[in-house]
């Protein structure tokens, strides 16, 4: 636990955001929660462009540059900038996408796969970029969705610190939650980059992630079908 001198707050460190425990509503907060936290995203506070570009240059005189010289002045500026971007899913409400199906699809009911859908994230535990493959597959109960709109619920996700588990638990839970069809499969393959360039330094590992629920859950068979259409690796 910390306590803000400045505002009498009272923070806490625990899971993955800053929690206010007061009931006010700071205008900075990030607006979107992941699925499984939801109260505590809600109340997670943003600090201000200046206080992050500040951390920058913090960072580049702790590596032992110098933030002054010509070619870093403009740095903290752009990496603020460029976290905005791979940051993106933070500012994002994942069920959105998935809000609208259509059901004009002559009633097909069978499996609708999306295969090989790339992506790219950062590990928590390094801020460091892992990337790779999805593919993910569910049998529609009501209708079906935006093809586009499993692929965005996946960057939602991603451009998110990350591990890979929770990456998987949560599109899961996205998906099961907003839409509720019959059965999803999700299948993620994707290389480490604090692995490969740093630490242990292992270069090509494939860490391989999946879950299956509903109709996939207990039956091999549409879990091997899944696979297939998937494609040997
Ligand atoms: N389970 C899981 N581990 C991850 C993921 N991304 C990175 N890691 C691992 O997180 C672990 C963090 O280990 P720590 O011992 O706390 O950190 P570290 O001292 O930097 O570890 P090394 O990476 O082994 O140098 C490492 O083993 C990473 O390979 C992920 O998505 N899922
Ligand atoms: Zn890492």
């Amino acid at each position: 636990m910390l306590v803000d001198t400045k505002t009498s707050t009272t923070l806490s460190h625990e899971g993955q955001g800053t929690i206010l425990n007061n009931n006010k509503t700071p205008e900075n907060l990030h607006p979107f929660p992941a699925v499984e936290n939801k109260d505590e995203w809600a109340l997670c506070e943003r600090p201000s462009r200046d206080e992050a570009e500040a951390a920058v240059r913090t960072l580049i005189k702790w590596i032992g540059d110098n933030p002054d010289r010509e070619g870093l002045l403009d740095t903290p500026k752009r990496v603020v900038r460029a976290y905005e971007d791979l940051y993106h899913g933070y500012r994002e409400d994942p069920s959105a996408p998935l809000a609208r199906t259509f059901e004009e699809v002559n009633g097909y009911k069978d499996m609708v796969l999306l295969r090989d859908v790339e992506f790219y994230s950062a590990c928590e535990h390094h801020m460091v970029p892992f990337f790779g493959k999805a593919h993910i597959a569910y049998y529609p109960r009501n209708g079906v969705v935006g093809l586009s709109k499993l692929a965005r619920v996946i960057d939602t996700f991603a451009r998110r610190l990350q591990t890979q588990e929770t990456l998987t638990s949560q599109i899961m839970d996205a998906i099961e939650t907003t839409l509720a069809p019959r059965g999803v499969a999700l299948l993620i393959e994707a290389e480490h980059m604090c692995m490969s360039m740093r630490g242990v330094q292992k270069k090509g590992v494939s860490t391989v992630t999946s879950s299956f629920t509903g109709v996939f859950e207990n039956d091999i068979e549409k879990q091997n079908r899944f696979m297939t259409l998937v494609g040997e690796r």
